[in-house]
């Protein structure tokens, strides 16, 4: 039998996440039968994103300038063989192995060509979102095809969720969702405060609003 740490590579986009990246590092870098590299791709940080995943022993790609969440995950797909992926925020709360074991499940099955995560039990804001807006997750396992076939990747940004889902459905390929429990994330208006974090969320909308549709 193949062992299922020689198939799943985990990237993990990260832009400026120095004071939240340890925290699911710390759960998923132990995981060597599940993954053959965890791989942060810094994504022009002006923090200490880079040095703090190296400690903890994550693979790094540093790109030189900030690409947006797509073109991170493009960078990533591009350092990495597997014939499949798994896609985690860097800023997730309470991240557990069995999280991320629930979520390869469908896919390395066989029964699912990608798998998406959903908030459940985590906090009401971000369940909510998920609950309204469950395409636009992060939390992702997937057949490295799907990636390398989606159309933009590297230039859709904040879209790239969006995107992914809406490639899965015009490829007629199965899609499952997977509820996991008491997981959230950080929110913008936490990481940067209420004025910076809304202006960010309006930025992140209009790159989501920009690839629907095409
Ligand atoms: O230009 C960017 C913006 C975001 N991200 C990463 O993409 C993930 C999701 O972004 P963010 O946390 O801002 O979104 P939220 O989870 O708040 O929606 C996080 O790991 C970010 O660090 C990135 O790599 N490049
Ligand atoms: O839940 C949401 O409304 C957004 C914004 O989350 P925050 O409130 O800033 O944590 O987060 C989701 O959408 C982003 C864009 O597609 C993805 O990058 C995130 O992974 C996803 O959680």
């Amino acid at each position: 039998m193949v062992e299922v740490s020689t198939l799943n590579t985990l990237i993990i986009p990260a832009y400026n996440e120095s004071s939240n990246i340890g925290r699911v590092l710390q759960v998923v870098i132990g995981m060597r039968d599940d993954f053959q590299e965890v791989v942060v791709v810094d994504d022009g940080s002006t923090d200490q994103t880079s040095d703090v995943s190296l400690q903890y022993g994550a693979r790094v790609i540093r790109l030189e300038t900030n690409q947006g969440k797509g073109g991170a995950i493009a960078a990533g797909l591009r350092a990495c063989g597997t014939p499949f992926l798994t896609l985690l925020d860097a800023d997730l709360i309470g991240l557990r192995p069995d999280h991320l074991r629930l979520l390869a499940a469908p896919v390395l099955q066989g029964e699912a060509a990608m798998s998406m995560g959903i908030f459940s039990a985590g906090r009401k804001r971000t369940d909510w979102a998920q609950k309204v807006a469950p395409s636009i997750t992060g939390q992702r396992v997937l057949r490295r095809e799907l990636l390398e076939t989606m159309p933009g990747l590297a230039n859709a940004r904040y879209g790239v969720d969006y995107a992914l889902t809406a490639h899965a459905k015009r490829m007629k390929l199965p899609v499952a969702e997977v509820i996991l429990h008491d997981l959230t994330q950080i929110m913008k208006e936490e990481k940067l405060g209420l004025t910076k974090g809304f202006a960010a969320r309006l930025k992140m909308y209009w790159e989501i609003f920009r690839v629907m549709g095409k």
